[in-house]
């Protein structure tokens, strides 16, 4: 989604990554491509929320929690956020399950209302959830998100949606990797999207031209930078992590605004984005 953004909820990684030794001990069992550096990531954190304070009205932070580990600095993937509420998901990385627990507490707590539950075998991840418009949702299908939770999720939302439609993911670089659909697709804005084509369906590729989207094509290489994972604070109006230069100049042709973050701690070592870091309670 593209509309202005109101509220989200974030988590610092000073209650996500906890320490040197922490990240130090952790890092290659959570997969990520080194070992982040703790004092960088929240150098890098700072400059990354001053952008969205500048401008997001509330801003919400999970707390530390011992049944959580450093994914858990990801925020946008434990739920996903319809215009009446929440979903609580179950994630696709086994060790990354616990963090919907935590966040089901704090969304109680906040008094943030719960629209349902993925239960049984299901497994989903934000990232796997993008909204198209307010009355479309796009759900990849891939090694993060299963059949079983595509059929719950269609039931939950069914009074909000038109459509929602299932994205098969490839399997690329294998299971252990991260590929969400949010990896390889950013709306920002009614006509602006950003895509890495060469993952993508060419049913959807079709479908975005159809509907009117301008594409922005991201290189190989700043795919791997995590350049196709844009947040929109509002219509484009966006934020990249530094080092894409040829996407960052494509968005400023199309005529949006561009914030960049340093992010190769908090997101390039960890294989998370900008979108991944926030999520996204509330737009216009
Ligand atoms: N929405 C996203 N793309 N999140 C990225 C999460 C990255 C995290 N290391 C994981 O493997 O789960």
């Amino acid at each position: 989604m593209y509309k202005k953004l109101n509220r989200v909820i974030v988590k610092h990684p000073n209650d996500a990554f906890i320490s040197q030794e922490h990240l130090s001990k952790e890092w290659k069992r959570f997969n990520y491509i080194n070992e982040p550096d703790f004092a960088k990531a929240q150098q890098e954190y700072e400059q990354f929320l001053a952008i969205i304070k500048e401008h997001v009205g509330y801003v919400e932070f999970l707390p530390e929690s011992e049944r959580v580990g450093l994914d858990s600095l990801y925020a946008h993937d434990p739920v996903k956020f319809t215009p009446k509420g929440a979903i609580i998901l179950k994630s696709g990385k086994t060790l990354r399950q616990p963090e919907a627990e935590v966040y089901k507490d704090f969304l109680q707590e906040k008094e943030i209302p719960i629209v349902g539950e993925l239960t049984g075998q299901a497994v989903a991840d934000g990232g796997d959830l993008v909204w198209l418009d307010d009355r479309t949702l796009l759900i990849g299908r891939g090694y993060r998100t299963n059949d079983e939770a595509i059929q719950q999720i269609k039931e939950m939302v069914a009074d909000q949606v038109d459509e929602v439609i299932v994205v098969q993911l490839p399997h690329d670089q294998g299971e252990d990797e991260c590929l969400h659909l949010m990896s390889i697709i950013s709306i920002v804005d009614e006509d602006l999207a950003v895509v890495y084509s060469r993952l993508m369906p060419v049913f959807l590729r079709q479908m975005l031209i159809k509907r009117g989207f301008r594409l922005v094509e991201v290189p190989e290489d700043e795919y791997i930078r995590l350049g196709c994972n844009v947040l929109a604070l509002a219509p484009r109006v966006c934020m990249v992590v530094s080092g894409n230069p040829f996407t960052k100049q494509q968005l400023i042709d199309a005529g949006a605004t561009v914030y960049e973050y340093d992010g190769n701690e908090i997101s390039y070592l960890g294989t998370g984005g900008p979108t991944c870091l926030t999520c996204p309670v509330e737009r216009d």
